[in-house]
């Protein structure tokens, strides 16, 4: 089943007289479960992909359906409460809020969503457990290394369930090893719960987790391969390499 779908999405950024276009007609389905990685130069078009498809943007043209729903037939208050219960966000930098604990920051997008907190202690509790901070949930931030930090985040961004989580470089600030941490854990979450990922990365190791890697360049989708047929992470990682190799 389709969880997310983007159609011609288009995205031009006016800048005084001159007309930059960010994405110049991207078509992308993801299905229920997928993880999928984007590639590309900088400046190609990635963030700029994520955040229409998160909706922290709003796109030229094209369409972009979520769960079914044709997102541009929403009222602006439908699609935000569509967007709040159906995607989770991870950012490079974790954007904790500092006064408040690592289990309170978890539980922060039920607040916002009007729900009490109480009725979800099991899945706060089985989130703190698979993102391994069961010990850490009354740490605030500063207390916290950057790879728990992040972690903090991903568990924040699953507490609602959503059927998407869109991942913008969240191994970028982080060193290779604690950054391998956080993607054997987005690799679980899409093994073991199925839940679907949509990752930014410029990090063929980071991609290598992915079952898909779409490829863009000046705002095209320009090619995109699968991975899931290659047993061994080195042999991913080879894959992803040799068709950035193959351009340059
Ligand atoms: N708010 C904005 N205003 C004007 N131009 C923008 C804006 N955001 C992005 N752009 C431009 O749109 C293009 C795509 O940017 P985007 O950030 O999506 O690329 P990216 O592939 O994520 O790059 P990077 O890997 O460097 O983060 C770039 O040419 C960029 O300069």
């Amino acid at each position: 089943m389709t969880v997310l779908s983007a159609s011609d999405l288009r995205k031009i950024y006016e800048i005084g007289k001159q007309n930059v276009h960010a994405l110049d007609g991207v078509s992308l389905q993801v299905e229920e479960g997928e993880f999928v990685a984007v590639m590309g130069p900088s400046g190609s078009g990635k963030s700029t992909l994520l955040h229409l498809l998160g909706g922290l943007d709003q796109p030229s043209g094209g369409d972009i359906t979520l769960a079914g729903i044709k997102v541009s037939l929403l009222s602006d208050q439908e699609a935000t409460l569509l967007r709040r219960r159906n995607i989770g966000f991870v950012f490079q930098f974790y954007n904790l809020l500092p006064t408040l604990s690592a289990k309170e920051n978890i539980l922060l997008p039920l607040i916002i969503d009007g729900k009490k907190p109480r009725d979800h202690e099991k899945r706060l509790q089985e989130l703190l457990l698979r993102v391994g901070l069961s010990d850490r949930a009354d740490h605030r931030p500063s207390e916290l290394s950057g790879g728990e930090q992040q972690r903090v985040s991903l568990a924040r961004a699953l507490i609602t369930q959503p059927k998407v989580l869109l991942a913008d470089e969240p191994t970028g600030n982080l060193d290779s090893r604690t950054g391998n941490q956080v993607m054997e854990l987005l690799g679980e979450l899409s093994r073991d719960l199925n839940q679907t990922i949509i990752m930014v990365t410029h990090d063929p190791k980071a991609a290598a987790h992915a079952d898909r890697v779409v490829f863009l360049q000046d705002g095209r989708i320009r090619e995109e391969i699968s991975l899931t047929g290659i047993r061994s992470m080195q042999k991913k990682v080879k894959s992803v390499l040799s068709r950035i190799e193959s351009w340059e």
